[in-house]
């Protein structure tokens, strides 16, 4: 990022300067410079990279540029999260704390019934807290937090529901990926920024060589998985949950959504519910396991 950085913040005149030693600037010019790099972390977590050319016989007359780079990372935090479903006497879930960084994948698992899918919808915005928070905070390359966090909204979070194939509604591809998508003509900007961001979810889960008029039926197991997947990456979203990804596939189709989802960890923050645990486990960098009673632990996975 830094190397980034002082690339950007390089000014053309200075294209061959060097920050090790004094440099002559092009074949008629005697002057010779003196570069210093100057880089400074603010408060706030900005990096800051200024870079100064000292001038040999002129003294310190300098010319400065600066690039601003966000430093540091975020990370989606569950704080003292309890849920009672509305007209009902008993906590499904009970002060549920959880941390995950972000492009790191996380996974919870638990008896059938200990309130899994429960957290999944409360973190998808289906359902609200009885009490707590879910947030998302930003974090220095020191660890200290960078203002305050911000709650995490339905809109920056994608679900992919277990046998998600079993809710696929349109006849084609295409008709199940744009099924929500704004119908009014003055929606176009946000229409074309949606097909730019189809076309990056088609590629990044490997869909592009299916026809945009097949029947999302027709498709293999592995193939719906995909789709499911990329239409949720459409929406851009900040942290994926995946409920049971490999539920009901074949041996084959497992392997193939493992590979997938290793391949888009690289870029998102992914938090699974699964019994399938030994082949999740290579991918996993946090782990819980959700307690009969709604109570939830980190723990390593027992493989
Ligand atoms: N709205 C609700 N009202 C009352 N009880 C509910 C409600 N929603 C879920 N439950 C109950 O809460 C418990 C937890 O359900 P949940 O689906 O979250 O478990 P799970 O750990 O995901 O199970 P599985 O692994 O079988 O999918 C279950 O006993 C379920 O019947």
């Amino acid at each position: 990022m830094l190397a980034a950085a002082a690339a950007a913040a390089v000014p053309p005149a200075a294209s061959c300067y060097s920050p090790l030693k004094p440099a002559r600037c092009g074949g008629r010019s005697r002057t010779r410079f003196f570069s210093m790099l100057v880089v400074g972390v603010f408060p706030d977590g900005i990096l800051s990279v200024t870079i100064l050319f000292c001038h040999r016989r002129w003294g310190i007359s300098w010319r400065c540029r600066a690039a601003r780079v966000e430093a540091g990372f975020s990370q989606l935090e569950v704080r003292k999260v309890t849920y009672r479903p509305p007209g009902t006497e008993h906590n499904l879930l009970n002060e549920i704390n959880l941390s995950l960084r972000e492009k790191s994948f996380g996974l919870i698992f638990g008896r059938s019934g200990s309130g899994k899918t429960t957290l999944l919808q409360l973190l998808a915005g289906l359902s609200e807290p009885t009490s707590g928070s879910i947030c998302i905070q930003k974090y220095d390359d020191s660890g200290n937090p960078i203002g305050s966090s911000e709650m995490l909204t339905s809109q920056r979070v994608g679900i992919v529901f277990q046998f998600p194939e079993r809710y696929f509604l349109a006849d084609t591809v295409l008709e199940e990926v744009t099924f929500g998508w704004p119908r009014q003509k003055a929606d176009t900007l946000f229409k074309e920024q949606l097909a730019v961001n189809l076309q990056n979810a088609f590629n990044s889960v490997g869909l592009t060589t299916i026809s945009l008029d097949e029947d999302p039926q027709s498709l293999s197991g592995g193939f719906k998985r995909r789709l499911a997947l990329a239409i949720q990456l459409v929406q851009t979203p900040n942290l994926l949950l995946l409920d049971e990804p490999l539920a009901g596939l074949d041996w084959k189709a497992r392997a193939d959504v493992v590979n997938l989802l290793k391949d888009l960890k690289k870029h998102h923050t992914i938090l699974v519910v699964s019994h399938d645990l030994r082949e999740l486990y290579p991918l996993v960098d946090c782990s819980w396991r959700m307690q009969m009673g709604g109570s939830l632990r980190e723990e390593t996975l027992p493989v």
